[in-house]
């Protein structure tokens, strides 16, 4: 059995504000193995920040346990009321061990990207000539060496952002908290930063947790999806699994964003043979994940059941190497013929989603 880098469990996070008492998070356990790029979703105020914060326990959670690498950071006594925690010199140590990435950066702005990024370095038992080396070697994994005496003020957001990555794996991290690190960047540079996130993982094992309100951005680079409402995990599994089958509104919600299905079907919807759709008709939306694809499964339908299949849009994505497909279909045949050619698909492992007739 694997064994997770990090193990949340049951952890509650609360905040009083005057009379207001704000639960962030509401008895999450999330536990997350090594090499795994786990993405965190959720709208704003979720409890997506609170919840990674409290890994590296900058937030200290109200109650649960904070085990990373097999050690104890954090454990409260639902009995006594009592924490047992990390010493404060230990918690220091680990967190260097633990690399951020925010949404803004956070670079200091009177220094250079060498300095930035040398920065990290400042309690390192390294010479400083393996410091300067060690920057070098950064700047050139995220590609910035050409910028290494510039000024953050002279830097497009996505180098600023590489300039943050590089200064956060100064201290060689197992992992990585990538804190919307993409969110105020635009949907090029997006890409360009979680290509770079992808071959960190890849090339240097690091595990990493990446939070965000885009599903597009987890769609590229997660292995593993949760889903965050209300600071409640309302879903996960893995990156398929989740795409293939979401089963909650607000997960559809997410996906639907990623592949723009929604506005397929809105467009779609508005057409002809939508608005005039024949009594023996039903429009319908197939889902499907993997090898389904390849098999001839419409021109089944009408060879086994009479049914006819008009394909009015299609969309297949690669998601892990793994094609996860959608089509917008309108069925014709008797009730009983389309009946049992969704059965058919299910059986097939298609899902079927009947989005207009079929009454
Ligand atoms: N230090 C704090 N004091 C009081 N309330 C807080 C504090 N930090 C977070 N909250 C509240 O906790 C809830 C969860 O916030 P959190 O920042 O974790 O959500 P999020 O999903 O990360 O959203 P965002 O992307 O907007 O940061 C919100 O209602 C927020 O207002």
């Amino acid at each position: 059995m694997s064994h997770p880098i990090i193990a949340l469990d049951n952890i509650t996070v609360t905040f009083h504000q005057k009379k207001r008492t704000i639960t962030a998070v509401n008895n999450v356990s999330v536990h997350i193995e090594r090499g795994d790029v786990y993405g965190i979703v959720g709208y704003s105020g979720a409890g997506k920040s609170t919840l990674v914060r409290v890994i590296n326990l900058l937030q200290e959670p109200t109650s649960g346990s904070v085990v990373v690498n097999d050690e104890v950071f954090f454990q409260s006594d639902a009995k006594t009321d009592k924490a047992t925690r990390i010493t404060s010199k230990n918690l220091r140590d680990r967190r260097r061990k633990i690399g951020m990435i925010f949404q803004h950066f956070n670079l200091l702005n009177e220094r250079t990207v060498t300095e930035n990024v040398a920065f990290a370095l400042q309690h390192s038992p390294l010479s400083e000539k393996e410091k300067a080396q060690k920057v070098a070697e950064l700047l050139d994994l995220v590609d910035l060496s050409d910028r290494a005496q510039q000024y953050p003020s002279q830097l497009s957001g996505g180098q600023k952002q590489r300039v943050a990555i590089a200064r956060a794996l100064a201290n060689d991290p197992e992992i990585l908290i990538s804190d919307e690190a993409t969110s105020a960047l635009d949907p090029k540079t997006t890409n360009q930063i979680l290509a770079l996130l992808k071959k960190l993982n890849q090339e240097l094992g690091l595990t990493i947790v990446l939070i965000t309100h885009e599903m597009q951005a987890v769609k590229e680079v997660a292995n593993k999806v949760a889903v965050m409402q209300d600071g409640e995990i309302i879903e996960r599994g893995s990156l398929l699994d989740i795409f293939a089958q979401p089963k909650e509104q607000l997960t559809k919600e997410f996906i639907e964003t990623a592949t723009n299905i929604d506005k397929a079907i809105a467009t779609i919807a508005g057409q002809p043979l939508v608005t005039n759709l024949q009594p023996n008709e039903i429009f319908v939306r197939l889902a499907y994940v993997g090898d389904t694809t390849d098999e001839p499964l419409i021109a089944g339908l009408f060879r086994d059941f009479n049914v006819t299949a008009n394909i009015l849009y299609g969309n297949i994505e690669v998601l892990q190497d793994t094609p996860v497909g959608s089509l917008l279909v309108i069925l014709s045949g008797t009730s009983e013929q389309i009946k049992a050619s969704i059965s058919t698909l299910a059986d097939h492992h298609v899902e079927v989603e009947i989005l207009k007739g079929g009454q």
